[in-house]
């Protein structure tokens, strides 16, 4: 079976996608507790992946494919992952009002005096900082 979300930015295609898992997982949930990991992994997706923009506060920024494998009594056995398309731009250029990834404000909020002073005071430096060292290259413009 193959689900396809499409639709506008907002539209809810991400929390669709979550409360379709929600029932798949409910359906074909196996005892070692994978479907639990499955639905973990989109917090950090979209820590890295999502952020603030005009039309949605956590808006996806990738394309996310995901396989679920079910067993032959139709419990879940496995899954992968695959992601797409990610936007460097959105690090360093932002249009008025919207944010760059949620990771660094993460970070931001949560670093240690001491890291924040290796990193950078500046939160724009801080976030070239973490850029370069998440792609190990200055981002393009
Ligand atoms: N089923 C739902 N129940 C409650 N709130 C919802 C639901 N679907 C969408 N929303 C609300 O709409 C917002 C946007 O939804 P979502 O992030 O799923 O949109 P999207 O289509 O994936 O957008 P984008 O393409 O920008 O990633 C959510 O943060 C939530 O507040």
């Amino acid at each position: 079976m193959f689900v396809f979300y499409s639709g506008e930015s907002g539209a809810g295609k991400t929390e669709t996608a979550k409360i379709a898992m929600q029932y798949l997982g409910a359906l074909g949930g196996g005892s070692g507790g994978i479907e639990e990991k499955i639905f973990q992994t989109s917090t950090i997706l979209e820590a890295f992946g999502n952020a603030k923009t005009s039309r949605n506060d956590n808006s996806s920024r990738f394309g996310k494919l995901t396989e679920i494998y079910f067993s032959a009594v139709g419990k879940i056995c496995g899954t992968k992952i695959q992601t797409s398309s990610l936007p460097q731009s959105r690090v360093v250029q932002l249009a008025q009002g919207e944010r760059s990834y949620h990771i660094f404000y993460q970070i931001c909020a949560g670093a240690s005096s001491s890291l924040r002073g290796c990193l950078s005071s500046s939160s724009s430096d801080l976030q070239l900082a973490v850029c370069m060292w998440v792609t190990k290259e200055e981002p393009s413009t």
